[in-house]
């Protein structure tokens, strides 16, 4: 079965069909009440120290067919909530608000804001005690004039509540105060028991820890009416699912949640899944951790309160329920759904998964007139009575009572009791509300619900959260995604780096241009240079040439000169001559100038 498949619009609550003719039992009037017993903090002024000393049991003699093991062992005085928190110093005045801050504001302050303090998966303290129980007194008709004639409610300034019973009966006699969290009278509703009761177990689911609630009490009483309630009055299943929701919705930045449920019945010793249309019957088995395991078993996924309902709708149309001589809609079975929360942590990636268990147990009752209730009747009682013993032996192992005998937990002899094991054995927070009728004709049936009720709160506690397992998978993709992120990163960084590489082989190739170019300037003015000092060498060279040359012209001249005088002279001699040749007489006179080269 499918919760997101053929879903019908928001029905808001389950709506068993069951609830449709109680109309008149819930518009009882407050003045009609009459000696209808109320809550304890309504008759505040009953308060007497001497509710605080353990009761004596005055005789109790015989066994009733309802005695469902819960007389086993020593009677269990009074005032066992150790776990209970109260403070050292109270005075009266201070005992009403102790009650409202302890538990309603701890159950309650997440809701206002639905925001929890989370640190990754969560490392939360327990809120509230370990084990809660409560005990509900259902509405009766107002003309029965034997009400409650065997018990009063009382509470003290410890904002301890209290359930005072005086019995008699022709073979026992029977004085007995019980002492409980909280004792809800006729004027309480299932969002008073919720809040009360409950809410804070819920909030522990959230913070990782494992949770159960159930419902005990006698055929009748009103323990499907508390868990699943009406459209008008919504139960500790639905009030538990919106507040799960809310929590999950408002912490979903940080983290992921699935919430998955799977729906059981217990008929007949039979496991029945309840979503699953599989005939195969489910089976009971231990994990390699000690846990219970029940499989084939569906877990289908819920995204809202809403589809819960849904769920639950249709289950329970298919569950077995019938009239008997106390309940038109008697349920005839054990119910048991079971809500997982699985938080995966985004910052250390590991998944854990926390359980709430909210179990309808079927009623106790007498043997029926009925061949076929009969029968379911003593599969019940049976198996209730597994469980008072569980839960007896339980206790007194706590209180160091029992005898090596009784040492053996007998888990095993009833599916209830080995599907609850883990729960019972002190794993997880209980919350128990337990339906009483304050009707004389049901004094015993009464008596044997409170002293189960008791009883329970003795159970060992070593409540732990769930074990936080790494969630390879999310951390394989996260460190693939991280991967590829650096791969991108690193290759960016390589184009950066090879960018960088042939910027610095230009620069360099640059650097060493600009230097070969430098030293072919230097070259270029050394060869500027030498060539300067060998010009100025040629130009000293040239002068001296010149001078030479000069001095060489010079002594050329003056050679010349000589010649020319030598050759005039000679000219002359020769004319001379040439003129003596020819008669002399027109002897030739050199002139002065000719005598001056010719003496030199
Ligand atoms: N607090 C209450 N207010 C109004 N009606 C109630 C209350 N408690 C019980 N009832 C009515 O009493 C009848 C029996 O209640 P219910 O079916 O819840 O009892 P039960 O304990 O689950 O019985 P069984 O064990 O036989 O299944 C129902 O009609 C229910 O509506």
């Amino acid at each position: 079965m499918s919760s997101s498949t053929n879903k019908p619009g928001f029905t808001g609550m389950v709506t068993p069909r069951r609830y449709s003719t109680m109309t008149s039992l819930r518009n009882v009037t407050p003045q009609a009440k009459g000696n209808y017993p109320q809550s304890p903090s309504l008759i505040r002024n009953f308060s007497n120290p001497m509710f605080r000393s353990n009761s004596t049991q005055l005789s109790v003699s015989g066994s009733s067919a309802l005695d469902l093991g819960v007389s086993e062992g020593a009677a269990s005085p009074l005032g066992t909530l150790d776990r209970y928190p109260r403070p050292s110093v109270l005075n009266l005045q201070d005992a009403s608000s102790y009650r409202t801050e302890s538990f309603d504001s701890a159950a309650s302050s997440f809701s206002k804001t639905g925001r929890i303090p989370s640190s990754g998966a969560g490392e939360l303290p327990l809120l509230g005690s370990d084990i809660i129980t409560s005990i509900r007194i259902c509405p009766v008709d107002r003309h029965n004039n034997n009400l409650w004639t065997h018990g009063t409610v009382l509470n003290d300034p410890y904002g301890r509540e209290y359930i005072h019973q005086d019995t008699n009966s022709n073979s026992s006699s029977l004085q007995q105060e019980y002492m409980f969290n909280h004792v809800f009278g006729i004027e309480s509703d299932n969002l008073n028991i919720y809040q009360n009761s409950v809410a804070s177990v819920v909030r522990n689911v959230f913070s990782g820890y494992n949770g159960i609630v159930f419902a005990y009490g006698m055929t009748g009483t009103g323990k499907t009416y508390s868990m699943q309630g009406t459209e008008d009055e919504p139960g500790i299943i639905p009030l538990g699912m919106r507040d799960l929701f809310n929590m999950v919705e408002s912490n979903a930045e940080s983290d992921t949640f699935q919430i998955r449920i799977s729906y059981l019945e217990i008929y007949n010793e039979r496991i029945r899944d309840l979503i699953s249309d599989s005939q195969e019957e489910p089976k009971v088995r231990e994990g390699a951790n000690g846990e219970v395991i029940v499989s084939p078993m569906a877990r289908v996924l819920v995204t809202s309160p809403e589809d819960v309902s849904q769920v639950i709708e249709q289950c329970n149309a298919i569950r077995k329920t019938a009239a008997t001589d106390y309940n038109t809609y008697s349920s005839r079975s054990h119910a048991i759904l079971q809500v997982f929360l699985i938080r995966n942590s985004q910052s250390t990636h590991t998944t854990r998964t926390s359980t709430l268990s909210l179990v309808d147990l079927a009623g106790s009752e007498r043997a029926s007139t009925d061949h076929e209730r009969r029968k379911e009747g003593a599969f019940i009682n049976k198996s209730l009575l597994t469980l008072g013993t569980v839960i007896s032996r339980l206790s007194n192992s706590v209180n160091g009572g029992a005898s090596s005998n009784n040492n053996h937990i007998p888990y095993r002899e009833s599916k209830l009791t080995r599907l609850l094991q883990q729960s019972l054995s002190g794993q997880s927070q209980i919350s128990l509300l337990a339906t009483i009728s304050v009707e004389a004709r049901h004094a015993v049936e009464t008596t044997n619900t409170l002293k189960f009720a008791m009883r329970t709160q003795n159970l060992p506690t070593e409540i732990r959260q769930a074990e936080a397992s790494t969630n390879y998978q999310a951390e394989v993709s996260s460190l693939r995604a991280a991967l590829v992120k650096s791969n991108q990163e690193l290759e960016i960084c390589t184009n950066i780096l090879k960018q960088f590489k042939s910027d610095l082989e230009e620069r360099d190739a640059y650097i060493s241009w600009l230097e070969a170019e430098k030293s072919h300037e230097s070259a270029i003015s050394r060869a500027r240079l030498r060539m300067e000092e060998l010009l100025s060498d040629r130009n000293m060279e040239i002068a001296d040439l010149k001078e030479e040359i000069n001095d060489k012209e010079k002594i050329i001249y003056a050679l010349r000169s000589s010649q020319q005088r030598r050759e005039l002279a000679e000219l002359n001699q020769s004319k001379i001559r040439f003129s003596k040749f020819r008669d002399l007489p027109n002897k030739y006179v050199p002139e002065e100038s000719e005598k001056e080269n010719v003496n030199c």
